[in-house]
């Protein structure tokens, strides 16, 4: 299908091979990511949800297999070409919000336009629709230090979102939160993703989060399977 932003065939990765410590995390992943649609990515702990997201996102090579991403195969292309890939068409989003704590709210959203060529008036005026949208508008001028955990994380999307990713990957982006503000997160992020139209692949423990996605993949065995 032509709607597919991320596509990941037979992806194996071996840490530690020929060693006692081997560790066979992903024995051929595949996945088929279409876009607007936010998926759920469930794992217990160990089986390798951080792996597979890296090398989705271009931060690992995988040892077999292929990522393809806004149609674009990636197994052989060179370290260029894989940022530049990365930094225009996918956004990431941790357990901690990793924002630089010497910047405002509204820096750590613009900063990674202005590395994209996106002009300073433009920049801003993105980031403050960003936030404006996900309730943080009024704390734009704030640094992370001075923001709430749930704030932060709002902020660390909003970030991830700066450059119109295609695919967004997010690895626990609630985790560090207590539950009703991680309710509230959530559903942020979720705004912004239908509003955006991106594809999302969304790792999270908790199965109720998991429930209000459109599907949900399972990483066991180092394979996705669907989840009924
Ligand atoms: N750089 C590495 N070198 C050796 N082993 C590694 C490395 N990175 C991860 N592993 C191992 O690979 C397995 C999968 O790790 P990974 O971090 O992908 O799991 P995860 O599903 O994200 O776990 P969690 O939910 O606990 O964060 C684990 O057994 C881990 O110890």
């Amino acid at each position: 299908m032509n709607d597919v932003t991320l596509r990941l065939n037979g992806l194996t990765k071996t840490y530690l091979k020929g060693t006692p410590g081997e560790v066979q995390v992903l024995r051929g992943a595949d996945l088929e990511l279409h876009a607007g649609e936010a998926v759920a990515l469930v794992a217990p702990s160990g089986a390798g949800k951080s792996t597979l997201l890296h090398i989705a996102g271009l931060l690992d090579t995988p040892d077999g297999g292929t990522v393809e991403i806004a149609g674009q195969k990636v197994k052989n292309k060179g370290d260029r070409s894989r940022t530049a890939l990365r930094r225009q068409d996918v956004g990431f989003v941790y357990q901690f919000h990793h924002l630089l704590p010497e910047f405002t709210a509204l820096e750590n959203i613009t900063l990674p336009q202005l590395a994209n060529g996106v002009s300073e008036k433009a920049a801003q005026a993105r980031a403050m629709s960003l936030l404006d949208r996900v309730g943080v508008a009024p704390r734009a001028d704030h640094r992370p230090a001075a923001l709430s955990g749930g704030e932060q994380q709002r902020v660390a999307f909003c970030r991830a979102l700066a450059n119109k990713p295609r695919v967004l990957l997010a690895d626990e982006p609630t985790g560090n939160l207590d539950p009703e503000t991680s309710d509230q997160v959530f559903d942020a992020l979720m705004a912004l993703v239908r509003d955006e139209g991106l594809s999302a692949l969304i790792a999270t423990h908790n199965m109720e989060l998991a429930a209000r996605m459109d599907r949900k993949l399972r990483l066991e065995g180092g394979v996705l399977r669907p989840v009924e």
